[in-house]
């Protein structure tokens, strides 16, 4: 459907100047609605006085009001979603073939109205998927495959804010009442959001860390030990194992200070938070891109073997040469690099690899290989999470038996954990990270993950201590 242009308040604060060209337009789009879709959405792109959509997510935060939140604080871009306009959920088979087809019918009903040169205009889908497409134990509080076109969206690139309104209008929708419903909502969070001061409230610290035990660790390290053995008996060559850790505090976890202290701990992450809109979070600051679609170039990232960082330049140079070189390391790392170039020539795209490279983490580094290709049109990101996951970063190789003895070893749920986490926009740029260095909330619970690749050669102390290492780094920011 083509975009529509008219009279337009191109800011937010001038709305209510703009009101009955408004509900003109709207009203012409509601008399002349094609039959093909009973809803019609209007996308209204508007600038907004720069402002910070953490602060506003602060100001919005409900137990039950769903909401999307994404930043990578070094790219200084942020993303909040919030209510839904449509939204779509499955909890059976074919999800990603199934909710590619529910976002292209979305936008196919779309009419985009204002300022669409404004960067982060137009709609946004949000996209969530589980681990696993079958859940065997307890259910999770989100479902396999939840894809979300939210009512309100701010994008902030550097300075530039873009608020987008997505309406759902029929025949019955009474035009005066929404719009008045959306300026006032538009009034209240931007007079609410105030500035986060910087955090941090070390009493809350100390009552959370008290209460945690590292003792169920031990089997984690049986798990190692076993898999290890399975491994030498060439069932698999790699199996990525985690572990989940179940912490309670004594008052309700504060998800927007956690993203908080995320953000600045991790600039170089993906800081990410959904809300289910029944009280459900999950939320971590994510290393592991799965992939970027910008106007026809893609890119992945092969993220895999580690080394703690050093307390002084000189030990931590010492770890990254240790990292660089060892063998061990890098055939861990080369089951992922291998894995995603092969996936994507399948799709006929041709992988170029950079070369190796470590990324440091305020806690951790890793090996780092960034995969690159041109997309060409026809090819949906969907399509490509659909190939990519789950990569052996997170699973293991060959990936269905390692699948198999992940399910066998790992007591919990997975969950969103390691799971495909984005957006796509109206143009089909998106991106996706892999939900690592993650936890679910749920009021004074928590439920953090933390996992490890093993290969031959993998020591259970060591991989031990490097999933010690990233919960510790997730309690500190829960605070
Ligand atoms: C599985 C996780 O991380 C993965 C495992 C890594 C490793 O074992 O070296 C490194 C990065 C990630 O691909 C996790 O953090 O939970």
């Amino acid at each position: 459907m083509s975009a529509a242009v008219p009279v337009i308040p191109f800011r937010a604060s001038h709305l209510s100047t703009n009101e009955r060209e408004l509900q003109q337009f709207l009203l012409g789009l509601q008399e002349k609605s094609p039959r093909k879709y009973k809803t019609q959405i209007v996308s209204f792109s508007l600038q907004l006085d720069p402002i910070d959509p953490l602060s506003v997510l602060a100001a919005i935060a409900r137990s039950d009001r769903t909401h999307f939140y994404w930043e990578n604080a070094a790219r200084e871009e942020a993303i909040l979603g919030f209510e839904v306009a449509k939204s779509f959920s499955i909890n059976s088979g074919d999800r990603f073939a199934k909710s590619q087809k529910f976002i292209e019918e979305c936008l196919d009903r779309t009419v985009r109205i204002g300022d669409l040169c404004l960067p982060g205009s137009g709609p946004y889908l949000f996209c969530s998927f589980t681990f696993f497409e079958s859940q065997q134990n307890d259910p999770s509080p989100f479902p396999r495959a939840t894809v979300i076109l939210p009512s309100y969206q701010i994008v902030r690139q550097k300075q530039n804010c873009t608020l987008v309104i997505n309406l759902a209008i029929d025949c019955d929708t009474e035009l005066q009442d929404l719009l008045r419903a959306i300026q006032n909502k538009i009034k209240a969070f931007i007079q609410s959001a105030n500035n986060l001061a910087p955090n941090r409230s070390s009493d809350r610290n100390q009552v959370i860390k008290q209460e945690v035990t590292f003792q169920s660790l031990e089997n984690f390290r049986s798990s190692v030990a076993s898999a290890l053995k399975s491994i030498q008996e060439k069932q698999f060559s790699k199996i990525v194992l985690a572990h989940a850790l179940d912490v309670t505090s004594d008052a309700p976890f504060q998800v927007v200070e956690s993203l908080n202290n995320l953000r600045q701990t991790y600039p170089d992450c993906y800081v990410f938070s959904l809300a289910n809109g029944r009280g459900h979070h999950f939320i971590g600051a994510s290393p592991e891109r799965l992939l970027s679609v910008r106007d026809g170039e893609l890119i992945t990232d092969a993220l895999a073997g580690s080394a703690p960082r050093g307390k002084n330049a000189i030990e931590d140079d010492r770890f990254a040469k240790k990292l660089l070189r060892s063998e061990k390391e890098k055939r861990e790392h080369k089951a992922v690099t291998e894995f995603i170039a092969e996936r994507l020539s399948q799709l006929g795209l041709k992988p170029q690899r950079s070369p190796l490279k470590l990324l440091k983490l305020s806690n951790i580094q890793h090996l780092w290989t960034p995969i690159y290709a041109k997309l060409p049109s026809n090819i949906h990101p969907l399509e490509i999470v659909a190939k990519l996951h789950p990569t052996p970063a997170v699973a293991g190789v060959p990936t269905e038996i390692a699948c198999e003895q992940i399910r066998q070893y790992e007591s919990f749920n997975r969950g969103l954990y390691a799971a495909p986490i984005g957006w796509i926009n109206y143009q089909g740029n998106g991106e996706f990270i892999v939900g690592i260095r993650s936890a679910s909330i749920e009021k004074k619970r928590a439920r953090l993950y933390a996992g490890a690749g093993i290969v031959s050669g993998s020591d259970p102390d060591k991989e031990m201590a490097e999933i010690q290492l990233k919960f510790q780094a997730l309690l500190k920011a829960l605070l």
